[in-house]
Parts: structure tokens; sequence; C-alpha cells
């Protein structure tokens, strides 16, 4: 099966400045997969690059089979803009009603069936938009003609928990139809909920490609367990993967090093009333990788 990108040594220089470094990466027919780093990482810019907006000082990237420059494979991708312009007069509504005509007939009923699930206002002129209102009517061109490619550079921004959780089961439905997905973001939490593999950039280069599965192995995590009654040190010494372990009576704080396997074993001796994980943080992945390379 042809990847849907594949990108050689893909490097993009704005004169003296990295916006992208020796990208080399495939994605494949069917996948979610998420572009995680920080802002200024190069997200925008690869993508730019996928889509021809922008021209690569070196490298070469094919998109659906096609090489960058033919517009070929255009009309089968939706893209949803990290810094959507959308002005004027016209309400929200005729202007998605006429880019569904312009791009093969998008029946009315399915943008206003999208508009419901996200709760967008397209009564509204483009100029009147509220950001989050915008992002929705991004969001809702970007799906509208279920395309085979959907390219969204942070798609969840401004919009609010629930509309997060809605445009996720977006996400999943677009791939149970095998179509593919490349999202980008700067928050792990909502991308390994939806991403068959992620890709981490920083500083213009891509560090690691990963299953989600595997990543979530890796990440470093800080746990807390308390405990009915006060534990003893010793139970809890030399577990593999615990790192700053520190216990106060029946309260247990450490770091986990990828699997928690060893610390619920030792646990399971005692009462545990309470446990908080937190989120492992896309910083502290990073760390790893890191630590790793050096
Ligand atoms: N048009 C441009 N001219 C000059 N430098 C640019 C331009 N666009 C991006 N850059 C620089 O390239 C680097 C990568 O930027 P890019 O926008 O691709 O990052 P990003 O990961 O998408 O971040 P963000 O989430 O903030 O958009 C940054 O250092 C940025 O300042």
């Amino acid at each position: 099966m042809t990847a849907v990108v594949e990108a050689e040594g893909l490097t993009k220089y704005y004169r003296a400045r990295r916006g992208l470094e020796d990208l080399t990466l495939e994605i494949r027919p069917g996948e979610v997969f998420g572009y995680l780093g920080p802002n200024g990482a190069g997200k925008t810019t690869t993508i730019r690059l996928l889509l021809d907006v922008i021209r690569p000082t070196r490298g070469t990237v094919r998109v659906l089979g096609h090489g960058s420059r033919e517009p070929a494979a255009r009309a089968r991708i939706g893209y949803l803009p990290g810094e959507l312009v959308l002005e004027g007069r016209e309400k929200a509504r005729d202007y998605l009603r006429f880019l569904g005509r312009i791009r093969g007939g998008v029946p009315p009923k399915r943008i206003e069936e999208l508009a419901e699930r996200l709760d967008a206002d397209l009564s509204v002129p483009m100029r009147k938009l509220s950001k989050g209102n915008k992002q929705k009517v991004g969001l809702i061109q970007a799906f509208m003609r279920e395309p085979e490619f959907l390219i969204l550079d942070e798609p969840t921004s401004g919009l609010d928990p629930l509309l997060q959780r809605e445009f996720l089961s977006m996400v999943r439905e677009v791939r149970v139809s095998g179509r593919t997905v490349l999202m980008s973001s700067h928050v792990l939490a909502e991308v390994e909920q939806v991403s068959d593999r992620v890709g981490i950039v920083r500083e213009g280069r891509l560090v690691a490609v990963e299953d989600v599965s595997a990543l979530r192995e890796k990440a470093v995590r800080r746990v807390e367990l308390h405990f009915d009654a006060p534990v003893p040190p010793e139970a809890f010494a030399d577990l593999p993967g615990v790192r700053e372990l520190s216990i106060r009576g029946a309260a247990l704080a450490c770091t986990i090093d990828g699997r928690p396997d060893a610390l619920i074993k030792a646990a399971a001796g005692f009462t545990v009333v309470h446990l908080v994980s937190s989120e492992p943080d896309l910083e502290e992945i990073f760390l790893t990788y890191y630590s790793e390379a050096s």
C-alpha cells in the first residue's frame, strides 16, 4: 500500500532560521498520526510543506502518491490550518455552503450535522465569530467532504473540554472508516487518546516516532498512594522503575519510569485508600528521549 506521506530529508530554513531539519517520515494509510511538539518546534512548517504552501530548502515529500508540487493530492485532503483567517460579512453557514459547492457538492445537511455536533453557531458573520466558533467552522470545512486524508493543525485550540471530546470521537470515526489523519498538538493527553503512532518534534527535528502504547510505557509519571495505616519503607525499597521515593507514614509518593507493575504489586500487600497518578507530561517524555540519546 502506498504511504499517505513519504518525507525524505525534508528541510526548511526561513533565511538563516531553522524551521525543520532533515525530516524522514512515513504516515501509513488508515492511521491516526499525532505530531507532537512545543510551540515553535516545526509542526506547522511540516504541514505547510506537505500542502505545498511553502517549498522545502532540501528534501522531498510525497502525499497520497503525488509529489507536493502536483495539485492532484489537494482535492483528497481536508485541512484545518493552525491560524485560520475567516473574515467578511458573510455568515459562516453561507461560507461553508459555498465551500461545499466548489469542493464537489457537500450536502447542506452534512454541514448542519457537523455544526450540531460541535455546537457551532453558523448564523454569525465570519468577522464576528468568537475564537471557539472560528475553530468549529474550520473543523467543519475540514471534515465535511469526508476526505481521504485529514491534516489538522492544533485542532482543539479554543475548544472547551466537552467539545474536545466530541472532536476526538469524530477523529475515531474517520479512523474506523479507514481514512488517515495527521494531527498536530502540544498536548500529549489528547493525542494519545486517538493516535496509533506519535512523532515528537523538537527544535526542528523529529526526535522519536513511537506506537502510542510504547510511549505510554516509557512515560514518567508521578504517583501517590495513600494507605489506611503507615507502611514499612522496606516493602518499597529497590523496586524496578521507581524513583524519588518518599514515604511519610501512610503516604507514599514516587516517580515511575515506564510500567507501574512493581509498585502496584508491592502496594497490594497493604490497604490502598487513595491513588493519584498524574498524566505524563510531554516535557518529561522529551527528557526521557534526551537521556536515551545521550
Ligand atoms: N514565516 C516564517 N518566517 C521565519 N521563521 C519562521 C516562519 N514560520 C516559522 N518560523 C520559525 O520556524 C520554527 C518552527 O515554527 P513552526 O511554526 O513550524 O512551529 P510549530 O511547531 O508549528 O509551533 P506553533 O505551535 O507555535 O505553531 C520557529 O522557530 C519559527 O519561529
